[in-house]
């Protein structure tokens, strides 16, 4: 039965997420581009309801001033009138001027000498003026003309005032003009009231530059020309009246809104101003009100697009789905597939590695007893994933009958196209077959055919090894060598058969008196040799005369019935202290053999 992929689930859960996601997007981005609309209307329309507070503001400030000068030159006008008929002193002069109670304007007669007189409590009150420009013009025929003072502190008042000056149109005696001294008060309190809200501003200027009035006030600033300022220069002298952005020319505000009208008949200019920043406060909480609903309404799309992102970097479902193909091969692999993956959120089921290998363990292919082992697969292939590296390893398992099962395992860290980790891929074969051939290869090179025990070359070896381990510790090692007496009269007598027979029972004999790490070999014809590791001369002695009479016991039968006598000889030596080489070891051994053979045979010689 084909196991269903383990993300087969999440692929399908990713599909939808994916489509949801898409909605996601498309609704905040919809959202998004719906409230940015709205809110750049919003703006448009409140900076045009702002500046039509600032035009209102404007136009109701220089109907207002149009009215008061309007007044003050007609009273302006009858006083010259009066001024021509009484023809009297100046108490009297002074006596005819009107004045304006509601603005508490102050008359003023201009001599010739530049001389101010003014009415004051009690009397006559004189001043120097002819010092100023306005009413130096008056003592010009060729400048002489109605005029707007620039604001000064009246000496009779000590406040602020703004002086009207027009000239008489013939002399009354050394009088040459009269004026009226306007006080900024009333003006500011009706600027004051009519400024636009919040935090606007009235600015009065004359038509040269220079500032009359601010509501609020700003004394430091009265009377200084502004003609340098940008409004100034690139508005109001441009056009009449208007609407400008540009930095405020009195407050220092870096982007103010100003609407401005000249006068009509008055070299006056009304400028009504508003920082656009606090005009837009309200805009500016509503759009953060708004702002901050729409991000906590499109966070959790914004979230999971994020996330999806990092999780499609990583390689995403093309990944584990090629993944998955390599898990598909199982029925190639023989034993099994897994693939262990660094992002766990789509196949938390194969992360519990390895799915194979369970399921060898369930169906009775690996004996979960066989600990040791399986444990170690289980270790170097979790340490091989957490350090993101390939990883090949052969493992001798049992299977549930106690049969040896051998497992080539191997494992391909996988990285993405941005070279990151994203998952184990594994395989494992079962070569238990290939393994068991080339072990009884490897048996069959290192053995002799005909008895089973070590051949020549691998007992040489292995003696050679011996040796030196013997050499390197200075420990004891001990080499019998034997020899089938006779055997070639066995050969002939026998058959070669019966010899062959003889050969596989002696070396049988011979093993079974011997140490687990003994070892037998057979050298060649009927000569065998016996390394024997931590043993003396004596205690292998004993050895070989245990072989001799096991051998002398034996008596195989030959091919006729008939038993055959067989006897061994040997020649026992050990290594002697300081000795390295193992070619004097069997030289000597050799000697004591020779010895046996031609002292009687069947017996053990020793040096
Ligand atoms: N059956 C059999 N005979 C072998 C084999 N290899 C060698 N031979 C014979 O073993 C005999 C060797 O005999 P030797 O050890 O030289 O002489 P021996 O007759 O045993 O005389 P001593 O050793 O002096 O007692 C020869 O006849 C060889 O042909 C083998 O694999 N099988």
């Amino acid at each position: 039965m084909e196991e269903a992929p383990p993300f087969a689930l999440d692929e399908a859960a990713a599909s939808t997420s994916l489509a949801l996601l898409t909605l996601g997007l498309l609704f905040s981005l919809l959202l998004w581009s719906g409230l940015g609309v709205y809110l750049y209307q919003q703006r448009d329309a409140e900076l045009t309801r702002v500046e039509e507070q600032l035009k209102r503001a404007g136009h109701a400030a220089s109907s207002e001033l149009e009215g008061q000068f309007s007044r003050l030159r007609a009273l302006l006008a009858i006083s010259e009138a009066a001024l021509h008929t009484e023809n009297a002193g100046v108490h009297a002069l002074l006596g005819t001027l009107l004045h304006d109670r509601a603005l508490a304007a102050k008359p003023l007669l201009l001599k010739r000498d530049g001389w101010a007189f003014a009415p004051d409590e009690p009397g006559i009150a004189q001043y120097f003026v002819g010092d100023r420009t306005c009413f130096r013009r008056q003592l010009d025929p060729a400048r002489r003309g109605f005029c707007v003072g620039a604001p000064m502190i009246g000496p009779l008042s000590g406040e602020w005032e703004i002086p009207l000056v027009q000239p008489l149109a013939a002399a009354v005696g050394e009088f040459v003009a009269l004026g009226v001294s306007l006080p900024q008060s009333p003006l500011l309190a009706q600027q004051d009231s009519l400024r636009p809200q919040p935090g606007g501003s009235i600015s009065v200027l004359r038509d040269d530059g220079v500032l009359l009035t601010r509501a609020p006030p700003r004394p430091e600033l009265i009377g200084r020309s502004l003609a340098g300022t940008q409004l100034y220069r690139e508005r109001i002298t441009r056009a009449p009246y208007g609407v400008a952005q540009s930095p405020g020319f009195v407050d220092g505000c870096t982007r103010c809104l100003h609407a401005f009208a000249t006068v009509e008949g008055l070299p006056l200019i009304v400028v009504a101003s508003i920082n656009v920043d606090t005009a837009l406060m309200s805009w500016r909480e509503l759009a953060l009100v708004l702002g901050l609903a729409a991000l906590l309404v499109t966070l959790p799309v914004l979230v999971a697009t994020l996330r999806y992102w990092r999780w499609y970097r990583r390689g995403g479902s093309q990944t584990e789905r090629s993944a998955w193909l390599a898990l598909q091969t199982q029925s190639i692999a023989e034993f099994g597939c897994w693939a262990l993956y660094a992002n766990t959120r789509v196949s938390p089921a194969a992360q519990r590695l390895p799915v194979a290998l369970q399921q060898a363990i369930l169906l009775g292919r690996i004996d979960d007893e066989d600990d040791e082992e399986l444990g170690r697969l289980l270790l170097e292939l979790r340490a091989a994933h957490r350090a993101e590296t390939d990883f090949d390893g052969e493992y001798r398992l049992k299977d549930a009958g106690d049969n040896i099962r051998w497992l080539q395992v191997s494992a391909r860290a996988q990285f993405d196209r941005h070279g990151r980790y994203v998952a184990q891929i594994g395989v494992a074969h079962d070569v238990t077959v290939a393994k068991q051939t080339e072990l009884e290869l490897r048996r069959l090179a290192l053995h002799d055919n005909l008895t089973g025990v070590l051949n020549r070359r691998s007992l040489i070896e292995h003696a050679g090894a011996e040796m030196a381990r013997a050499f390197r510790y200075a420990r004891p090692l001990a080499l019998i060598r034997l020899d089938l007496d006779h055997f070639k009269f066995i050969n002939d007598r026998f058959g070669h058969g019966a010899g062959d027979r003889c050969l596989h029972a002696v070396a049988v004999a011979c093993a079974a008196c011997l140490r687990d790490q003994d070892r037998l070999g057979r050298i060649g014809g009927g000569e065998f040799a016996v390394v024997l590791p931590e043993t003396g001369a004596a205690a292998a002695e004993a050895v070989a005369e245990r072989m001799r009479r096991e051998v002398r016991v034996l008596r195989p039968r030959a091919d006729d019935g008939m038993h055959i006598e067989l006897q061994l000889s040997a020649g026992v030596t050990e290594r002697n202290a300081d000795e390295a080489s193992v070619e004097a070891l069997f030289a000597r051994a050799g000697r004591q053999l020779y010895r046996a053979k031609h002292t009687g045979r069947d017996r053990v010689c020793s040096s």
